[in-house]
């Protein structure tokens, strides 16, 4: 046997250009970033506050649409699609953890959990789900609503959706943003143990390098390029990484 997981790429961009606005108020937030983030894998992207990290993330997800270059999920071309398969591909085979949770107040966590595998009309594994729900901890708590959570149990709900359907790629988008830094490590930590354990692949967006620490490589982005790429990371070599970005005064 092969080790093609470790060689496929679950999503890229190539010479991904995205500018916002016209004339002389235009923002190129993305300036010819390509970059593949490999299937089973653990991805943080880094850098300054405006270097186009959500954009990068917001465009490989099929979320915004580039200015020119392309994106693919597998080998699916996002610009090729129109605007309903481009939903389809979103649900099905994308999940995504955010910042502020987003779950829904008035499903109980099983149903939140369960919410993408319904909306595309299918069963799901009962295995695989039964499995999250242990790897996120929630087992006693299936049948509360979000409100009667804490915070760091509602990241958990998202986390356990977002993989529920098995997606080819989970985006988070500063997960542990409001989270403190115990129950942020724990949501990391089991963002990083789904990884290892299930085979399947994360793309990170975070400012804080002790977050990237828990991913397998980093890349890192200044002005909407891409300017590196650390593997192993630990969190003082990001930190001295980005301390490079700085503008000395
Ligand atoms: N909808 C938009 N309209 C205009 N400009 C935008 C828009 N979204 C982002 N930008 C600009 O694009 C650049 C990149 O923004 P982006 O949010 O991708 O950066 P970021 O690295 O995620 O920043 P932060 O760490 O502060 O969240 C910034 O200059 C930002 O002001």
């Amino acid at each position: 046997m092969t080790t093609a997981t470790a060689l496929t790429t679950a999503a890229r961009v190539a010479d991904a250009v995205k500018v916002y606005g016209v004339g002389d108020t235009a923002v190129r937030a993305l300036d010819g970033v390509s970059v593949a983030f490999p299937a089973g894998r653990f991805t943080a992207i880094m850098g300054p506050s405006g270097s186009g990290k959500s954009t990068l993330m917001h465009c490989a997800a099929g979320l915004d649409t580039l200015t020119s270059g392309a994106a693919w999920i597998g080998d699916t071309e996002l610009g090729a699609l129109d605007d309903r398969r481009l939903t389809l591909l979103r649900r099905d085979r994308v999940g995504f953890v955010f910042q502020s949770f987003n779950l829904v107040p008035t499903l109980t966590v099983e149903e939140n959990i369960r919410l993408p595998l319904d909306l595309a009309g299918a069963a799901g594994e009962a295995e695989w789900i039964d499995a999250l729900v242990d790897t996120v901890g929630l087992r006693d708590r299936l049948h509360h609503r979000p409100s009667q959570l804490s915070g760091g149990q509602q990241q958990r709900v998202a986390v356990a959706r977002a993989f529920a359907g098995r997606p080819d790629v989970v985006f988070a988008d500063e997960p542990t943003g409001n989270l403190d830094s115990r129950t942020g490590g724990e949501v990391l930590g089991l963002l990083a143990g789904t990884v290892r354990r299930t085979g399947r692949t994360v793309v990170m967006v975070t400012h804080d390098p002790v977050a990237a620490a828990h991913a397998d490589e980093v890349v890192f982005l200044a002005d909407g390029r891409l300017v590196d790429r650390m593997e192993s990371p630990t969190a003082d070599l990001v930190l001295d990484r980005m301390k490079a970005f700085e503008v000395p005064s």
